[in-house]
């Protein structure tokens, strides 16, 4: 157990919309340098759950702290201090170079009419060298690959110097070598005592990166720990209701390594 503040404090926390409830009464903590996994199948209220801790979606009941203060009432502007989240799929609609989208970052510190001080100068420069933005700051947005633009709204994120950050699927849609470079980013966020919720479809990114992984399913949350207890056979089952398998990983038989399953062919063979 970790000895320190909670960074993000989730207390019987109910979960859902009009009619529906989609998570009954989870609790859980998240420290300062931690990196921890949101994982469940498809609908199981990730993105419902990352909404509402940012604000987006009102709490059916329950309560969040950030830094042991309670959100309840707390403006826009000033969760938006303490937070950043990058939602799913977000996409742009107006030609920003790079830098000006990550100036937005700034907006909840000096609002969106106020000028730009050396503060403001200082987070974003930071900001970019640690997202490595590089030759990127002067590109269109509208022109960059989904690896590119990604690394840019997360530079946006950090630009923001909130302590917690909430990522929704970061990585869906990067090919390898564009997910690793998203993942080691936030590792390297979370190295400087900030916090990371992400949700993630790729167990075995959740395995190699994450401190600890949270695996929600069927209105619950089923399990939160370190990957190899969590990332088991018969909890992924249960959550999936799919066969896995888990094995370890040939480069580290600490990280677990989820795969599939292959029925038996005829001829003897795998498929
Ligand atoms: N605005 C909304 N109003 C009503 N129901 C919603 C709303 N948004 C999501 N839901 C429902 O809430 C449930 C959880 O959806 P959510 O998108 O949070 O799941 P998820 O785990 O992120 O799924 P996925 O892995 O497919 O992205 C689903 O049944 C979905 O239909």
């Amino acid at each position: 157990m970790n000895s320190s503040a909670p960074a993000l404090e989730i207390r019987n926390l109910s979960v859902g919309y009009k009619n529906k409830t989609v998570l009954r009464d989870i609790s859980f903590s998240l420290f300062p340098g931690e990196l921890v996994a949101l994982v469940g199948p498809n609908g199981a209220g990730k993105t419902s759950l990352l909404k509402t801790i940012a604000g987006f979606v009102a709490p059916l009941s329950g309560d969040i702290f950030v830094s042991g203060t309670s959100l309840e009432g707390m403006g826009k502007r000033a969760r938006a201090r303490k937070m950043a989240f990058l939602f799913q799929g977000a996409s742009l609609s107006w030609p920003f170079t790079a830098e000006e989208l990550i100036a937005q970052g700034r907006f909840p510190h000096r609002g969106w009419f106020g000028g730009e001080g050396p503060r403001d100068r200082r987070a974003l420069e930071t900001a970019m060298k640690e997202s490595e933005i590089g030759d990127l700051a002067g590109r269109n947005t509208l022109e960059l690959s989904g690896g590119e633009l990604q690394r840019v709204l997360i530079a946006r994120a950090i630009a923001q110097e909130a302590d917690v950050f909430l990522l929704d699927e970061p990585v869906s849609h990067l090919d390898p070598r564009y997910e690793t470079a998203v993942m080691k980013l936030l590792r390297r966020l979370t190295g400087r005592d900030r916090t990371a919720l992400v949700s993630l479809h790729d167990l075995n990114l959740a395995a190699q990166y994450a401190d600890r992984v949270a695996l929600i399913a069927s209105g619950e949350l089923l399990a939160i720990g370190p990957p190899a207890a969590v990332l088991r056979e018969d909890l992924l089952e249960r959550a999936f209701e799919f066969p896995v398998r888990v094995g370890a990983h040939p480069d580290n038989a600490s990280v677990p390594l989820v795969y599939q399953p292959l029925a038996p062919a005829r001829d003897g063979a795998a498929r």
